[in-house]
């Protein structure tokens, strides 16, 4: 395609025609949702921490700010600036500004951090992505678990913090949420208390806490029902290395957008356990999908589709489950696929709201059953069009609905795909398609 390439922060829209099989190696960056509370245990672990494996995308490069705007020192290693070094600094009385803060979603996630360094924490009420009613009163509930007082307004949230024994906290959450239970973990951390959470989620990015936590000394124990954590034995003041682990949803969406056009790749840098889900959907549309050598492998030299069956894609927070960020990206896989697919996403309400639309400009038929919960029957030929990200996934989705589509597809709202990717379109150029930023 002609066009004028400049660098991706600059770009307005991006550019994207049908290029034919996708092939190659392509490497993820480091999770944005693993590197969000890691980088808030380090703040709350109030050691030096080297955390590896730390992508430069929008969020994580908000969540670096908000620490410095606090007391912590947060700052690439020049030599290797995948890593970030996290350390107190000598900044005292100074506190995150509201503006800032509700950029992002994860921004809960500095509220024991903040407890430990000022014994409260005032924080906007959430940003991110705009996918429906995203409540917080399960975080609330742990703070006041840990003996905490919780104070709201129009504008945001206070926690201040209460005297803390040295006993275990024991706490249930009533349904299983990413937030709440690495909120429990790190209040835990700050109090130096045990915990024994009840019906924790242990998704990748939770575990990713856990194990680093265990790094740091912490003594844990994990099971579907019940996670126990304890202080290490001996204090220890040494610093420690984290890791953040590959982007499970960026290996999901260059999967599908392989397969999607019929190509075939290895996938480097996400662990196996974490695309699990993923791979028994892709297979289940016919994908030759699998782990070799430590690489997602997505295989279909031929572009035929052998035996694709109807896909139900639920998003699910039981253990297990299909994550809700691969629901986008395999719908638009789905739509070059035979077969009468399903798909639903009652834990993001909006998501549907967001994407539908968007793919309806491009011509797909899918038929909405509720706000959650959609239709349609595939394959289905889509035209270019005009489109815009309305969140992450849904600018991921666009990517690869684009590559399917005939004729040139725009997509705009780049700063939502550039929250959660550093930069998508540059993968997926790397595996050759036909993507190029534009501006007006
Ligand atoms: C930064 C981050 O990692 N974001 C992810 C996280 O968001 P999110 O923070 O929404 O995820 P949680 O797992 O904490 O929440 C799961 C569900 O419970 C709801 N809930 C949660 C806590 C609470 O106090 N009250 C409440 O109603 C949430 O709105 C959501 O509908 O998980 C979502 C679901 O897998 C993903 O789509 C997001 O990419
Ligand atoms: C919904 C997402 O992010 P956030 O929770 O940060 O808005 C996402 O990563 O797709």
């Amino acid at each position: 395609m002609t066009g004028v390439r400049i660098p991706p922060a600059a770009a307005e829209v991006v550019a994207v025609r049908p290029s034919g099989p996708l092939a190659g190696s392509v490497t993820v960056d480091g999770s944005k949702n693993a590197a969000l509370p890691l980088l808030a245990a380090a703040a709350a672990l109030r050691r030096t921490v080297h955390l590896a494996n730390v992508p430069a995308n929008a969020d994580v490069e908000t969540m670096l700010v908000l620490l410095r705007q606090s007391c912590w020192s947060a700052t690439r290693v020049a030599t290797d600036p995948d890593t970030v070094v996290v350390k107190p600094s000598e900044r005292s009385e100074s506190a995150p500004d509201p503006e800032v803060a509700a950029r992002i979603r994860a921004s809960y996630y500095l509220v024991p951090a903040l407890l430990r360094a000022h014994g409260r924490a005032r924080l906007p009420w959430p940003g991110g992505c705009r996918i429906g009613d995203r409540g917080m009163e399960q975080h609330f509930a742990v703070y006041e678990g840990f003996g905490d007082r919780v104070t709201v307004d129009d504008r945001g949230y206070q926690v201040e913090a209460g005297v803390q024994p040295t006993s275990t906290a024991s706490l249930a959450l009533p349904f299983r949420s990413r937030g709440a239970t690495i909120a429990a973990l790190l209040r835990a951390v700050v109090a130096g208390r045990p915990l024994r959470l009840g019906q924790p989620i242990l998704s990748p990015e939770v575990l990713s806490v856990v194990d680093a936590l265990r790094a740091a000394g912490w003594r844990c124990r994990e099971s579907q029902s019940r996670l126990a954590v304890a202080p290490p034995l001996s204090a220890s003041e040494g610093t420690v290395r984290w890791r953040v682990p590959g982007d499970k949803i960026e290996a999901g969406t260059l999967a599908c957008a392989v397969a999607a056009t019929g190509g075939s790749a290895r996938i480097s840098g996400v662990s196996e356990e974490d695309v699990t889900p993923l791979v028994t959907a892709l297979r289940w549309l016919g994908v030759s999908a699998g782990f070799d050598g430590g690489a997602l492998i997505v295989d279909e030299p031929h572009g035929t589709h052998p035996a694709s069956h109807s896909l139900r894609a639920v998003a699910s927070l039981a253990p297990g489950g299909l994550d809700a960020d691969f629901e986008p990206p395999l719908m638009a896989l789905a739509l070059t696929r035979r077969g009468a697919h399903l798909f639903s996403d009652a834990i993001n309400p909006g998501r549907h709201g967001n994407l539908i639309p968007q793919l309806a400009r491009l011509g797909a038929d899918i038929h909405e059953v509720s706000p959650t919960r959609c239709r349609f029957t595939g394959p289905q030929r889509l035209t270019g069009a005009g489109v815009e990200a309305m969140d992450i996934r849904t600018g991921s989705t666009l990517l690869i609905a684009g590559l399917t589509a005939h004729g040139i597809t725009t997509v705009g709202g780049l700063e939502q795909l550039r929250r959660g990717h550093v930069d998508l379109p540059g993968r997926l150029r790397a595996l050759g398609a036909d993507i190029c930023e534009v501006t007006s």
